[in-house]
C-alpha cells in the first residue's frame, strides 16, 4: 500500500534498506553502487531506489534530517513495505579526541535530547541500541576495508545549531564519540517492529578542533561507509 509519504507499490522495497539523510545521497548510492537501480519513490523528493548489490536486492531511500523525519520513514517502511533491516549511512561531528575526520563510527547506542523516544515509551528512558548481528557484521566489513572504525555511543540531537555551549564537554565526559541527528529515533522504531537497525557514520566535522571535510573528501570517505553498509546489508541473504 502507498503511504502519505512513500508512493512505492507493495514489493518494490527490498527487506534491506540503506537510509542516508540526504535524498541526493540515496540517488548517488543507487546510481554508483547498485546494478539496475529503479526509482520507486519521489514523493516530496525523498528519493528511493531498489537495485542489486553483488546479486542481492537492496533498497536505498533518504530520510531527511532529524528524528521526526527519520522515524516517520522508518515506521512506514517497516509497517507497510515489509522492510526488515534499516541501515543509516550518515555524516557526524566528532566529540572525542580519538575520533578523527574520515573515521567511521558504528553507533552501538544513541542518547538523545529529543523527546521522541519518551513519547513512544510512556515517558521512560529508552535504551536505543543497534542490532547486534548488523553491528558485528559491520565491524568485520569495516576492518576488512582498512578504515579507522570506532564502535560506541553517539548523541542524536534535535538541534544542529545547539544552544548549549557546554554540550560537547558533557558528551565527552560521558564518552560519547559523535553527534548526529537520527540514530536514537531509528533504533526505537526498529525495536517496536522487531526489526534490525544500525547507524554507520563518517566523521565529516571535528567539533573539538573545528576541522571539516571538503566536499571532495566527503565523497571519498563516504565510499568506505557505503561499501560497508551494502556489504552488511547483503551479508547472509
Ligand atoms: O549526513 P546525514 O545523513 O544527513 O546526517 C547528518 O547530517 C545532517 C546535518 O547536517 C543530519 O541529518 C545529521 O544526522
Ligand atoms: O549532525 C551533525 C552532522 C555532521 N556534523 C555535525 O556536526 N553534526
Amino acid at each position: 500500500m502507498t503511504t502519505p509519504h512513500i508512493q512505492a507499490k507493495p514489493g518494490q522495497f527490498s527487506e534491506s534498506c540503506l537510509l542516508p539523510g540526504d535524498p541526493l545521497r540515496a540517488k548517488f548510492i543507487a546510481e554508483r553502487y547498485l546494478d539496475t537501480p529503479t526509482l520507486i519513490n519521489e514523493t516530496r523528493n525523498m528519493l528511493g531506489y531498489t537495485g542489486f548489490y553483488q546479486g542481492t536486492r537492496v533498497s536505498v531511500m533518504g530520510t531527511g534530517m532529524g528524528l521526526p523525519s527519520c522515524m516517520l520513514y522508518a515506521e512506514e517502511l517497516l509497517r507497510e513495505f515489509n522492510v526488515k533491516r534499516l541501515i543509516r549511512v550518515g555524516s557526524c561531528g566528532s566529540t572525542d579526541p580519538h575520533v578523527a575526520l574520515n573515521d567511521m563510527v558504528l553507533a552501538a547506542g544513541a542518547s538523545t535530547d529529543s523527546n521522541a523516544n519518551r513519547q513512544q515509551f510512556a515517558g521512560y528512558d529508552f535504551s536505543a541500541i543497534a542490532d547486534y548481528r548488523l553491528l558485528n557484521t559491520a565491524v568485520e566489513k569495516a576492518e576488512r576495508e582498512g578504515v579507522n572504525v570506532h564502535v560506541g555511543k553517539v548523541f542524536s540531537t534535535d538541534s544542529f545549531y545547539h544552544p548549549n555551549r557546554t554540550l560537547i564537554k558533557t558528551l565527552n565526559r560521558m564518552h560519547i564519540l559523535a553527534i548526529e541527528m537520527e540514530a536514537a529515533g531509528l533504533y526505537s522504531v526498529a525495536s517496536r517492529y522487531r526489526a534490525e537497525a544500525l547507524a554507520i557514520l563518517t566523521v565529516s566535522d571535528d567539533l573539538l578542533t573545528q576541522q571539516h571535510l571538503s566536499s571532495e573528501q566527503r565523497e571519498r570517505s563516504f565510499d568506505h561507509m557505503i561499501t560497508v553498509a551494502l556489504e552488511t546489508a547483503v551479508c547472509g541473504y
